[in-house]
């Protein structure tokens, strides 16, 4: 049990109904999970308004109420607590409910379109080499050193952050690397959270339905910067030109990386090939087993972090050529009869630009590049004819499907798709909607020498179609009808 005094602390309160000297057992933000002597903070949301649930918390048990409006019929034997916002004070009061835990560790956030999961995995992994206790939070799984939990969102509510922050503290973490996606700071998830330290990937389009425009996506991510103390340290890409918006007003301490222009952190690209990349960082060679030119800012990036935290540059270096690449992020295999099949998440023009850009710059001119690809469902569909058109210009031939095609009709996505393919690139394309389907087609026009690419969903074991989850890997898929193929 907990005082509710004691978890209000630093919360911006502008009214409150009944005592404040109760004892609480728990916080919840979904009226279904409360029980007796409860928090129940009523959020609105986006599809429904978690002040409608009041009523139904408090039948539940809940004995204080933390809202934006104080209900029409009041309770004796509740306390109400009106803020200006939930979300935030539910992550604040999630940090106090659980010890504020953040503050125990070292704790770093990755934010920006592409790369978090895979900046976020490798430093796990490098610290982890170095010796320390290391926590994790990604798209693809929580990590409370060597404990795995599943991932439901790339940044959790602030609950659960602050419970699995809870659990790193109790396992003695001294470091944690989270990713924090547009809507996690939107929705105040990080809120109250004490950051060591941000990194900036890199902006392009993504998720325009949530965020309206481009300039408000920007602004959303910036924030998070502008949030950051000023003994944290604020590290970005300058080759990208939002890395120096996202300095604009940080009291951290800042630091920049780059490949292409001046830089506190930089490195040149001496080899490109499917082996990996090798790099010249800081006058040092170092060999990695990770592919493109985009990993080569990842990999930067986990230097100038891992020196920013204190580690040793010739033992960072070190442990970079052992770093193994992330699951569904260029993950491939050559098959018995030398086909090569990549899976890779690029769920973005960019990302998707990018993988196709390093294929053909790794490739000869006599294999072929055949891509599978397709776009998920409630989901910005303003990138759909974007990603139709890179797809179709950058690969000989192409195969749109169903990515997580949600509450739509997949045939209405692939149309979407299909609607940014050139009139020139016309004979390169059909679609299949069934994505097993796609990919054997893709496998079965592949010869030996060519390169198959599986796009969009990387590392996920699912695909949701209508609410419902059916087991789907890309990998296992592949991997599977190119053994059937070849007897
Ligand atoms: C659009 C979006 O981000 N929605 C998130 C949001 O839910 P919401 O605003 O839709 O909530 P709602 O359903 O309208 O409900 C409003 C409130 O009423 C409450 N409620 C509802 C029903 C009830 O019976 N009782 C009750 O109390 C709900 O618990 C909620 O507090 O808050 C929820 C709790 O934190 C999230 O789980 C949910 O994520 C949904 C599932 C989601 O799909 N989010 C994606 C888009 C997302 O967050 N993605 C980013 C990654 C993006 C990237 O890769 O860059 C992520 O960080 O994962
Ligand atoms: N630094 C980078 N710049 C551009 N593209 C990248 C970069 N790193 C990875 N990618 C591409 O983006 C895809 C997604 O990478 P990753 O999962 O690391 O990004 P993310 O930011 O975590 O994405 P999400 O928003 O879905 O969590 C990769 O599969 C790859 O194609
Ligand atoms: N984190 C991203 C993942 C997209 C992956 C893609 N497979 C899809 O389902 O759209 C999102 O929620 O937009
Ligand atoms: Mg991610």
């Amino acid at each position: 049990m907990k005082l509710l005094k004691d978890i209000l602390f630093k919360v911006a309160i502008q009214s409150v109904v009944g005592s404040t000297e109760v004892s609480v057992e728990a916080i919840h933000f979904n009226s279904q999970k409360i029980v007796e002597n409860d928090v129940f903070v009523a959020i609105k949301g986006s599809t429904t308004n978690g002040h409608t649930y009041i009523k139904s918390a408090i039948e539940k048990g809940a004995i204080v109420v933390v809202c934006e409006v104080l209900p029409e019929q009041i309770e004796t034997a509740v306390t109400y607590i009106e803020v200006a916002s939930s979300s935030r004070a539910l992550a604040i009061m999630a940090s106090n409910f659980y010890g504020n835990p953040s503050q125990n560790l070292k704790l770093v956030g990755v934010t920006g379109t592409n790369g978090k999961t895979t900046i976020a995995t490798l430093l796990y992994q490098l610290f982890k080499k170095a010796g320390y206790k290391v926590g994790l939070l990604s798209t693809v799984v929580v990590k409370v050193d060597n404990k795995d939990f599943k991932a439901t969102h790339t940044t959790p509510d602030s609950l659960s952050i602050n419970r699995y922050l809870k659990e790193m503290n109790n396992e003695g973490v001294a470091f944690c690397f989270m990713e924090v996606s547009s809507h996690g700071i939107h929705q105040n998830r990080t809120e109250g959270l004490q950051f060591e330290g941000g990194v900036f990937t890199n902006l392009s389009h993504d998720h325009l339905d949530y965020h309206d425009t481009f300039a408000a996506y920007r602004d959303v991510k910036k924030r998070f910067f502008d949030q950051l103390p000023k003994q944290a340290f604020a590290l970005v890409n300058t080759d990208d030109k939002n890395g120096a918006v996202m300095l604009q007003n940080t009291a951290a301490k800042k630091y920049t990386y780059a490949l292409k222009s001046y830089a506190d952190y930089t490195a040149q690209i001496l080899e490109n090939s499917f082996n990996g990349l090798l790099l010249k960082i800081d006058g040092s060679e170092v060999w990695t087993r990770l592919v493109g030119d985009f990993n080569a800012y990842n990999v930067l990036a986990i230097f100038a972090t891992a020196e920013l935290l204190g580690l040793e540059k010739v033992e960072v270096l070190r442990l970079i050529s052992e770093l193994k690449s992330v699951s569904g992020r260029f993950q491939y295999f050559i098959s018995d009869n030398k086909i090569t099949a990549i899976v890779d998440y690029a769920h973005t023009p960019d990302a998707l630009k990018n993988v196709l850009e390093t294929i053909n710059s790794i490739r000869t001119k006599n294999e072929e590049l055949i891509t599978v690809v397709g776009c998920g469902g409630d989901r910005d569909a303003t990138k759909r004819p974007k990603m139709g058109h890179i797809a179709s210009a950058l690969s000989t031939k192409v195969v749109f499907t169903s990515d997580n095609p949600r509450s739509e009709v997949p045939e209405a996505i692939i149309k979407d798709i299909e609607n940014g393919v050139e009139p020139q690139n016309f004979k390169k394309t059909l679609s299949i909607t069934d994505r097993e389907q796609a990919i054997k087609t893709a496998c079965q026009l592949a010869n030996s020498g060519d390169i198959i690419l599986i796009a969009g969903k990387g590392h996920e074991t699912y695909q949701d179609i209508n609410g419902m989850r059916f087991d789907f890997d890309d990998y296992k898929t592949v991997e599977k009808i190119l053994k059937q193929l070849q007897k």
